[in-house]
């Protein structure tokens, strides 16, 4: 099952810059980990705003919301969900 995924963050202007730094850092290791093994399939970010729009691959919402959940940085994120389905105009046979 795909999912778009708009996170926006918002860290506290008085966390320190060293914990936010390492949050960043093990996000990264997260994500990085999530991208290798498939699930997390595309990350891009937001032009000019702290937030990405990502596609997750899962097997359903519950796992989806246990990863999202997961992630370091989910208590200073606002998260958006979309479910997506196959286009039937879309010539691709990799979105599916
Ligand atoms: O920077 C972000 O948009 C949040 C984030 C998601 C994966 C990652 O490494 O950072």
């Amino acid at each position: 099952m795909l999912f778009k995924v708009e996170m926006t963050v918002r860290l506290p202007a008085t966390m320190p810059a060293a914990e936010a730094d390492a949050l960043k850092k093990t996000e990264r290791e997260v994500a990085q980990g999530l991208m290798r093994d498939g699930t997390w399939r595309h990350l891009w970010r937001v032009a000019g705003r702290y937030a990405n729009v990502s596609i997750f691959d899962v097997d359903s919402v519950e796992q989806l919301h246990q990863l999202l959940s997961g992630l370091p940085l989910f208590p200073y994120m606002d998260v958006e969900v979309v479910p997506l389905c196959r286009h039937p105009s879309s010539i691709r046979d990799d979105d599916r």
